[in-house]
């Protein structure tokens, strides 16, 4: 039954607002059950603590805009947040130094490489190209307006723990890891440094990019942090506005082009909203005024990208109507078949 009700609930609300809520719990819950036994992909090891996460691992959580959460299977399970840090330090800087400063500085562009590329910046002359590859994120985070380093990574860590809603913690088993082999990561930023293209020094700049990526967050975490994003900026937990609704739009535009790297064309072609993922198998998705899906499962595609992550979110943005790019015509009854099987389905 659920299965023949997601094709009509597609064509309908591909725009307006989320299903009912208990709907809305019973697709969830669905869209677990039915990807918890996929087992293509990798646990990521190139950061060695991660290698030690359990590949069984899969929680999915949605949060409504109206502050109402939906979870199934270890939304509970902290992990670190990694890459998906960088979408939230983005939307904090941003909202500190403007729209046209942000965009000038780092760029707003899609590399098409790797997120962890060196030849990507001597590409480009110089640039990070945007804030979502690793370059770009320790260009934004040097970017961050404060007097040292202790005030930079708390305005870091506080900012990040306003959009959970909770204080979020430094995992410090995974900062040490990552610390100790990061040498890549050091090398974009001394490349960066030799292009003026970071505000402050190459280590201070690495070690709090490394710390923002060793916090701690659940699957939960990641669906309020992302529908505080759908709610022009405003947590649906805490009501607190945490950025503008202008920074909130500017954020999703980016994470569109560039969130899920070199594979954010085919994400968009699959699923149609904004997204990000972490190598620990976070990745949080954002229907702009719906709310938000926190997902986690360690397997990763060659990218880095959760599968069975990326499979919950595809099968919830189809049965959900979250598609931004769908539409029907206007005066029909239904519109495009939104369900059409596609590659992640
Ligand atoms: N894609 C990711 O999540 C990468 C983040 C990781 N901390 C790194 O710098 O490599």
């Amino acid at each position: 039954m659920l299965e023949a009700d997601v094709k009509d609930i597609a064509q309908r609300s591909s725009t307006g607002a989320l299903p009912q809520h208990d709907r809305v719990g019973d697709l969830v819950a669905h869209a677990h059950e039915r990807y918890a036994s996929v087992d293509d992909g990798t646990v990521a090891d190139y950061i060695p603590v991660l290698a030690e996460a359990d590949p069984a691992w899969f929680g999915l959580s949605l949060a409504s805009i109206d502050g109402r959460c939906h979870s199934a299977g270890d939304t509970g399970i902290g992990f670190s947040i990694q890459s998906i840090s960088k979408a939230f330090v983005f939307a904090l800087v941003c909202d500190a130094i403007g729209h046209d400063e942000i965009r000038r500085v780092v760029g707003v562009d899609n590399t098409g490489m790797a997120f962890n590329s060196v030849v990507a910046i001597e590409l480009n002359g110089g640039s990070p190209m945007n804030s979502m590859v690793n370059a770009g994120a320790i260009a934004t985070t040097a970017l961050m307006p404060a007097t040292n380093a202790d005030e930079r990574w708390a305005l870091i860590r506080d900012g990040l723990s306003r959009f959970a809603g909770r204080p979020l913690m430094l995992d410090g088993e995974v900062y040490r890891s990552e610390s100790f082999t990061n040498h890549r990561n050091q090398a974009l930023a001394r490349l960066l440094q030799s292009y003026d293209r970071l505000a402050i020094g190459p280590r201070e700049a690495v070690d709090i990019y490394t710390r923002q990526c060793s916090l701690s967050v659940t699957a939960d975490d990641l669906a309020v942090m992302g529908a505080t994003l759908a709610d022009g900026g405003v947590n649906p937990i805490t009501g607190e506005q945490v950025v503008s609704a202008e920074t909130s739009r500017d954020t999703l535009a980016l994470l569109a082009a560039c969130g899920m790297y070199e594979r954010s064309g085919e994400w968009l072609f699959e699923i149609g909203i904004p997204a990000k993922s972490g190598v620990a198998g976070g990745i949080v998705a954002i229907a702009p005024g719906k709310g938000a899906v926190g997902a986690f499962s360690p397997r990763l595609d060659s990218a880095g990208n959760s599968v069975r992550g990326q499979r919950a979110c595809a099968y919830l943005s189809r049965a959900l109507g979250l598609n931004l790019f769908a539409s029907a015509p206007h005066g029909a009854d239904s519109g495009i078949d939104t369900t059409t099987e596609g590659a992640l389905r």
